[in-house]
């Protein structure tokens, strides 16, 4: 399934900044890179194509989804269904542990990933690829920031979601999980067919992404 932006306007209500993007599209299994300057919209961008931001004008539509034709709480619901997220403060439960911030997305919604069991098998085996299962019952707050990006990454695709959404998820990693990290989310995008797009300041990522999209070119 892939994603589609068209004739999409924002601004932020009160500010000068503000993104306009003709037309957009993600295809599935081909990952788009977003880069640009720090307060270039890259953030902003993201979360337009996940709903968690209304356009002003112009649509997001994920396979057959238009996501402006939803209510909030139905694209809170579509979210939760089809989307994972890793965010750039990675958005963790601190007062959790490893295990329950990993498959918190499936106590919301218990029929993604085809029943909670399966689920629980994925967190687990995701887990141990990106080296957090020694972990697992530890709360978050005693992590590293490091270890704490790769249980956000975790928790973004236990559900098994369409599409990704990665805000710079290797930016507190040194270079082996920056590989590890990688290679999970291209392996994950070619094996499901999903929608990849992640924000990344890092040039030598560059050549792993068949699509790359510059924000400067977008802001109004
Ligand atoms: N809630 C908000 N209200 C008003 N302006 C905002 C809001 N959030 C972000 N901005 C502004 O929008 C612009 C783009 O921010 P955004 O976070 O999308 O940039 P970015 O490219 O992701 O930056 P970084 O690389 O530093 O994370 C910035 O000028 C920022 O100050």
């Amino acid at each position: 399934m892939d994603l589609a932006v068209t004739d999409l306007r924002f601004h932020y209500p009160g500010s000068a900044f503000g993104l306009a993007v003709k037309t957009l599209t993600v295809r599935a299994g081909e990952p788009l890179a977003i880069l640009g300057p720090s307060g270039g919209g890259k953030t902003t961008l993201l979360r337009l194509m996940t709903g968690l931001l209304a356009p002003d004008s112009g649509t997001v539509t994920c396979g057959s989804t238009r996501l402006s034709s939803l209510s909030a709480e139905a694209r809170r619901q579509f979210r939760l269904q089809n989307i994972g997220l890793i965010f750039q403060d990675f958005a963790l439960l601190d007062y959790l542990t490893v295990e329950e911030n990993i498959l918190l997305p499936m106590r919301f919604h218990p029929g993604a990933n085809e029943g909670e069991k399966t689920g629980a098998q994925a967190a687990r085996e995701l887990s141990e690829r990106l080296e957090i299962s020694a972990h697992w019952q530890r709360r978050t707050s005693l992590l590293s920031q490091g270890e704490r990006q790769r249980v956000a990454i975790a928790r973004a695709l236990a559900h098994r979601p369409k599409f990704v959404f990665a805000d710079e998820p290797t930016a507190s990693l040194d270079a082996g999980r920056r590989g590890l990290v990688m290679n999970l989310l291209l392996d994950y995008t070619r094996e499901t067919q999903a929608c990849l797009v992640m924000v990344t300041h890092d040039t030598e990522l560059m050549p792993l992404f068949p699509q790359q999209l510059r924000v400067e070119d977008l802001t109004v």
